[in-house]
C-alpha cells in the first residue's frame, strides 16, 4: 500500500532524489510554526505607478530599487535598510524561500529542480559535450541560488581576488574582500574537528558550520593523503585553499540551511518601515532617459524599472529609485535585463529587435562555468546516502532531522572536496608537490590564479548523482557513490544572450563548455586522480564496483583517455557555478561595471551579483557573492554619507 494512503497530504509519486519525495505534510508542519513563510507580498502596492495612465505625480519614489532577492539582494536589502532614513524595495520573481521545506533540509535541495522555485533554464546545444543542451537550475525564491544550492562554504583563494584586482577591478582584492567575508559569517565550531577559529568570523548573521558527512565520504576524505593530496582541516584560511576536507557548509547550528533570505532578511528586517519586498514580480525592463547634466549627453538614467506579474494580460507597474537602481539577477538575469533594455552591442540588439540605449560590447560576454564529470560507484551497504531517495526508508532520518536537526538529512550530500593543481598530477594518477618533473597529461601552463591556487576539484557526493540525480541509480536498493572531476579554472568562455526583447523568454546560454582543448586534459587528469584514489584504502575497501562508465572497476581502471572522454563527453554537467558574464573591468576590454559597480553608459545603474566577477573563482562562489554584496553595501552607505555632507 503506497505510504499516501495512510499519510494526508503524502503523495506516491516517486521520488527523483534524496529527502523525502512530496513536501506536503512536513511542509505544513513547518509552515505553521514559521511566519516567515509569507515573508514578502505579491500585492502590488498602489505607491507604484500602473505603466498606463500612471504618471510620476504622487507616486513613491524609494532610495534604491534592488531588482531581484537572490543571494547578493536579499544581503543589500538587508544591509542599506539599516540606515531608517534609506528606502528600499526589493523585487523578486519567486516566493520566499522559507515556503520551500526542500530549501530548509539541507539534503533537500535537489528536489527543488524543476519545480516552480527553479528557473529551470537550459544551454543551448554544446558541441564538445555530445551536443547535449545541458539542465541549469537557479533558484528563483527569495534567496536565491543560497535558497537552493549545496550549502558548500568556501572563501577560495585569496589569489583569485588579488587576480580580481590586477585585471583592473580596484579595491576588490583579497584585503578588500576579506573584511566582508569575516562580517557576514557567523561560525559554528564543532568539537570533533578543531580548526584556527580566530581566522572566521563569528559574530555574522550568515551561519556556517558541519553538515553530516557519510561514511563513504569519511573514507574518501582519509584516502586523500595515502593518494598524494594532503589534508586541509580548513579551507577557508587564507594560507592555503588546497587539499582534501569534507566541506564547511551554510547550515544552522539547528541543522537547518542559512540562505541570505533567512540569514538577512529575518522578521526583524523585513518588518522595517523602510523595506518593501514585493515577491511574484518580474523586473522586465530598465526604462532608461537622458541623464539630465551628464557630461556626456549619451549617458543615461534609469527613470523607472518595469515589473509585470504575468507574460500577457496583467498591468505593467513602475518602480522608481531616487538614487540608484540595482541589479542583482544573477549571472543569467542580469545580462539578459540589461540587453533587454538596449544595453549592449549594437549587433545582439538588433538581431533580437531592442532598440539600442546603450553601447556595451561585454554584456553577456566572458561567461564562465564549473563543469564537471562523475564516475559512478556502487559502495558497501549501509555506507552511502541513497537511501534517502527512498521516501519510506527516509522516516527515521527525517523524524531525526525534525527533532534534533542532525542526521544524513543534515547532509549538504557535496560532502567532501579535493583541491589541486592538475599539473602535478601524473598519468598513473600520482600527485606530486610540484610540477616540476611530473609527467602527466597537463603539459601547459595552468589557468590557476596564482602558484598557490587549484585549477581542478574532486568533490564527492554519498549519491548516485548522474544528471543532477534526476536519471535513477540502475539498482536503486543499492548504496552509490559519486566522485567528479571538476574544472574550476577554465579556459573556455561562452556567453548569455537573448531571443527577444521579452525578459519572459529564457535567456540563450551558451557556456561553451570544454571547447578549449586544454579544459579537456585538466578534466582527464581528474580521471586519472580518481582512479588512484578508488584503489586507495580506506575508500578502496568500501567500493564493490563502478556503474557508470560502463565495464565496472576494471574497465574504469583499464580505460584509454578517449574512452574516459567520450564519456565526460556523454555525461559531463554543471555545477552551478556560472559568473563573469557582466565583469568589473575596463569598457574596452569587455568590462560592463566600473570599480563602483556602475554599468558604463549609465549614471545610476549599478550590478551586484555572481555577473560582475571579473574571472572565475577557484571554488564554489557564494561566499564571495556574499562578500562582494557586503562590500558593496558599505560603499553605498559610503557615497551616501559622502552626499549628506556635500
Ligand atoms: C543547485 C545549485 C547548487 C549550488 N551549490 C553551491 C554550493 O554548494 N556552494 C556555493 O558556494 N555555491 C553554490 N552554487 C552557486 C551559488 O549558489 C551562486 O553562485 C550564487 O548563489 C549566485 O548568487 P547571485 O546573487 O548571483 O544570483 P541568485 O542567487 O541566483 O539571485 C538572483 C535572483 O534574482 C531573481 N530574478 C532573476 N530574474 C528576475 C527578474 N527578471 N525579476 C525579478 N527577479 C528575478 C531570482 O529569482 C533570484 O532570486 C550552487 C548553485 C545552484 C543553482
Amino acid at each position: 500500500m503506497p505510504l499516501s494512503s495512510f499519510l494526508p497530504g503524502f503523495s506516491s509519486a516517486p521520488p527523483r532524489y534524496a529527502g523525502v519525495s512530496e513536501p506536503s505534510l512536513f511542509a505544513s508542519l513547518a509552515h505553521a510554526a514559521d511566519p516567515d513563510a509569507h515573508k514578502g507580498t505579491s500585492s502590488v502596492p498602489e505607491a507604484l505607478s500602473a505603466r498606463e495612465g500612471g504618471g510620476a505625480a504622487g507616486v513613491r519614489q524609494f532610495d534604491f530599487v534592488i531588482c531581484g532577492g537572490g543571494t547578493a539582494g536579499c544581503v543589500l536589502a538587508s544591509r542599506l535598510t539599516e540606515d531608517p532614513d534609506v528606502s528600499v524595495l526589493l523585487v523578486e520573481a519567486g516566493e520566499s524561500d522559507q515556503r520551500q521545506l526542500f530549501s530548509r533540509v539541507p539534503a533537500g535541495w535537489g528536489n527543488l529542480f524543476e519545480t516552480p522555485a527553479d528557473w529551470n533554464f537550459s544551454t543551448v546545444p554544446q558541441p564538445e559535450l555530445s551536443n547535449r543542451s545541458l539542465f541549469q537550475p537557479r533558484g528563483k525564491m527569495l534567496g536565491g541560488s543560497s535558497a537552493m544550492n549545496a550549502q558548500i562554504y568556501q572563501h577560495c583563494s585569496r589569489e583569485d581576488y588579488d587576480a580580481w584586482e590586477a585585471s583592473g577591478a580596484t579595491g576588490w582584492g583579497w584585503s578588500g574582500l576579506q573584511p566582508y567575508f569575516a562580517k557576514a559569517e557567523g561560525f559554528t565550531p564543532h568539537p570533533a574537528h578543531k580548526i584556527d577559529e580566530s581566522m572566521r568570523g563569528k559574530e555574522g548573521v550568515w551561519k556556517t558550520g558541519y553538515p553530516t558527512t557519510s561514511p563513504v565520504v569519511d573514507a574518501w576524505v582519509k584516502s586523500g593523503p595515502a593518494a598524494g593530496v594532503p589534508h586541509n582541516p580548513d579551507l577557508n584560511i587564507e594560507t592555503n585553499p588546497n587539499g582534501i576536507t569534507r566541506f564547511q557548509a551554510t547550515v544552522d547550528s539547528k541543522g537547518q540551511r542559512s540562505s541570505t533570505s533567512a540569514a538577512y532578511l529575518p522578521p526583524s528586517v523585513y518588518s522595517r518601515p523602510n523595506l518593501s519586498i514585493l515577491t511574484s514580480t518580474r523586473c522586465t525592463k530598465l526604462l532608461l532617459a537622458p541623464s539630465p547634466g551628464a557630461s556626456d549627453p549619451a549617458t543615461q538614467r534609469c527613470v523607472g524599472v518595469e515589473l509585470q506579474q504575468s507574460p500577457d494580460g496583467g498591468k505593467t507597474y513602475v518602480a522608481r529609485a531616487k538614487q540608484d537602481v540595482i541589479v542583482s539577477l544573477g549571472a543569467f538575469g542580469t545580462p539578459q535585463l540589461l540587453l533587454c533594455s538596449g544595453v549592449g552591442s549594437k549587433a545582439k540588439l538588433d538581431a533580437a529587435g531592442v532598440e539600442q540605449k546603450v553601447e556595451l560590447e561585454g554584456v553577456g560576454e566572458g561567461l564562465k562555468d564549473h563543469v564537471l564529470a562523475g564516475v559512478f560507484f556502487r559502495a558497501k551497504n549501509g555506507t552511502s546516502f541513497e537511501f534517502l531517495k527512498s521516501q519510506v526508508r527516509t522516516i527515521p532520518s527525517l523524524v531525526r532531522w525534525l527533532v534534533f536537526g542532525t542526521g544524513p538529512l543534515r547532509s549538504n550530500l557535496a560532502e567532501g572536496g579535493a583541491f589541486l593543481r592538475s599539473d602535478t598530477i601524473a598519468h598513473d594518477g600520482s600527485v606530486s608537490s610540484s610540477s616540476e618533473g611530473t609527467k602527466g597529461i597537463v603539459d601547459f601552463p595552468i589557468n590557476a590564479s596564482g602558484k598557490t591556487s587549484s585549477d581542478l576539484e574532486i568533490v564527492c557526493a554519498p549519491v548516485w548523482y548522474l544528471n543532477h540525480a534526476l536519471t535513477p541509480a540502475p539498482v536503486p536498493s543499492a548504496d552509490s557513490f559519486t566522485m567528479a572531476s571538476t574544472l574550476i579554472k577554465p579556459f573556455s568562455t561562452g556567453t548569455v544572450g537573448i531571443r527577444s526583447g521579452s525578459a519572459w523568454d529564457e535567456p540563450v546560454i551558451d557556456p561553451r563548455y570544454l571547447s578549449d582543448k586544454r579544459d579537456q586534459k585538466v578534466l582527464l587528469s581528474g580521471f586519472h586522480l580518481m582512479r588512484r584514489l578508488a584503489q586507495t584504502a580506506p575508500l578502496a575497501d568500501l567500493l564493490t564496483g563502478v556503474d557508470l562508465p560502463a565495464g565496472g572497476m576494471e574497465g574504469f581502471l583499464a580505460a584509454t583517455d578517449t574512452e574516459l572522454l567520450q564519456h565526460a563527453r556523454d555525461t559531463a554537467e554543471t555545477i552551478y557555478h556560472p559568473f563573469c558574464s557582466a565583469r568589473i573591468g575596463a569598457r574596452e576590454k569587455g568590462g560592463v561595471v566600473d570599480p563602483s559597480l556602475r554599468v558604463y553608459g549609465t549614471s545610476n545603474v549599478r550590478l551586484c551579483d555572481a555577473s560582475v566577477f571579473p574571472d572565475a573563482v577557484s571554488g564554489h562562489p557564494q561566499a564571495a557573492v556574499v562578500a562582494v554584496a557586503e562590500k558593496f553595501a558599505d560603499m553605498l552607505r559610503a557615497e551616501r554619507m559622502a552626499r549628506v555632507a556635500a
